[in-house]
């Protein structure tokens, strides 16, 4: 049995409220949540002055592992997760080989056991080539299907470009299929038009008229449509427009919806007015798109058309992203530094910490049925974060947990600051320090609803 820790003092954030009381994590879960009294066996943390909230499920990463662990792996990545916060993730099939079997899910499963700090879950992949395998798979296996990041090997597989495949499945599968929407139809044509007129060297603002705002409002629309005529359960993976919330409805329970979608951080943060700055830093698919944009994610968000927020944490080698546009490889890591991001946004007033933890915690759980978690409740897994919402720090390289050595914040000064991290009841990251010899779990899907 490990030593009980009591976390005295500090505010919890937690379904819709804020409120000072002390958490006692005992045997991996939260024991009792109240005033209480200091047991001399007891490990007392502090928490007078500073927040805590639930451990962040972050529903969308491509930690690397196995096959392309240059620009990551399940140990790196994960650690980065959780001095950011973050104790649950769920990770995407383009790896190498991509996920599109049981077996190789079964092996993945089997390196995160040995190698990740955070509690994790995979998505089998779906390509176009396997749905006949998927359906006839046992949906227990696994939290969901997902097609998102297999284009970059299978060219023309795209899911969402084929909708008599998008029928088949949605018609099939009973699992939450998870969408990369955009019609590559429109996107190619684009680039052969500004492939005319600059060659190889199109400047990375051009990014969000290539990967255009059409392009994934067809793809969205169409996956939608398609999904209700089969009463599918879709999810659309970070959305990049304002004209695409509207597809989405507010107006029944997260837990009844059958179509629901996230916005990632940096669609959040970022906006074409940041690619002069940064260039393919910040060369994403979808693509960061118009100031307009950045704002009607937001109000969706608030409102909740957006269901949850994710990083679609992203990592690739420097040298991978400083080429010319067509070379340059999309995507950048996140997964440190998004709940400082949005807790910026609540330092200037643009979203309440409770809104924040319903869309990191609650609502990644409820929409993924994982059993326990994303919650501060009594018996629940004692995944917490203490933040300190009174700190000053700047991204740099020398704090930065990445494999790939880099970010596009790097030079952001952040007024927030993650203190601690707990999972399953232990503290893994401890004011910079790591416990790395205690290791995450995998996460269960419930049958029950939170
Ligand atoms: O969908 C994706 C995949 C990801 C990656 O690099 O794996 N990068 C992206 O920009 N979008």
């Amino acid at each position: 049995m490990s030593q009980s820790i009591l976390i005295k003092n500090s505010t919890i954030v937690n379904e819709g409220k804020s409120f000072v009381a002390d958490v006692l994590l005992s045997d991996g879960l939260i024991e009792q949540i109240g005033n209480i009294v200091v047991e001399s066996d007891y490990k007392v943390i502090d928490g007078t002055g500073k927040h805590l909230f639930p451990g962040i499920i972050d529903g969308q990463v491509h930690f690397r592992d196995p096959g392309l662990t240059h620009k990551g792996d399940l140990y790196t990545e994960s650690k980065a997760a959780i001095a950011g916060g973050v104790t649950s993730f769920i990770d995407m099939p383009n790896t190498v080989p991509n996920i599109l079997t049981a077996e190789s899910l079964r092996e993945k499963y089997e390196i995160a056991s040995q190698k990740s700090l955070a509690n994790y879950s995979f998505f089998l992949g779906v390509n176009g080539d396997n749905i006949d395998d998927v359906i006839k798979m046992d949906t227990s296996q696994f939290i969901g299907v997902s097609d998102d990041g297999l284009y970059f090997t299978k060219k023309g597989n795209l899911l969402a470009d084929s909708p008599e495949k998008m029928e088949k499945l949605f018609a099939n599968c009973n699992s939450i299929i998870a969408i990369h929407s955009e019609k590559e139809e429109i996107v190619e044509a684009n680039e052969q038009a500004f492939k005319k007129k600059y060659g190889e060297n199109i400047p990375a603002k051009f990014h969000p008229i290539i990967r255009s705002a059409e392009g994934c409002y067809e793809a969205t629309k169409r996956a939608i449509g398609i999904a209700k005529n089969h009463n599918a359960r879709l999810h659309i993976l970070h959305l990049t427009t304002e004209a695409e919330t509207h597809l989405f409805q507010n107006d029944i329970p997260l837990i009844e919806k059958k179509i629901t979608t996230e916005v990632s951080v940096h669609h959040l943060w970022f906006s074409d007015k940041d690619y002069d700055r940064l260039g393919m830093l910040i060369k994403w698919n979808p693509a960061i798109k118009s100031e307009k944009d950045k704002q009607g994610l937001l109000k969706a968000l608030l409102d909740d058309r957006i269901d949850i927020i994710t990083t679609d944490h992203a990592p690739h080698a420097l040298e991978e992203k400083e080429k010319p546009y067509f070379q340059s490889m999309s995507g950048a890591p996140m997964v440190q530094h998004s709940l400082n991001c949005m807790l910026e946004f609540y330092k200037q007033g643009l979203i309440s910490l409770e809104k924040i933890v319903e869309k990191m915690c609650h609502n990644p759980a409820i929409l993924y049925r994982i059993k326990n978690r994303g919650f501060i409740r009594e018996g629940y897994f004692a995944d917490l974060t203490l933040v300190d919402l009174n700190s000053q720090w700047t991204v740099a390289k020398d704090n930065l947990l990445y494999k790939c050595g880099w970010s596009p914040l790097e030079g952001t000064t952040f007024l927030t600051a993650i203190k601690q991290t707990f999972v399953n009841g232990n503290l893994v990251y401890d004011n910079g320090r790591f416990n790395e010899t205690i290791k995450g779990m995998e996460i269960t899907i419930s049958t029950q609803s939170n």
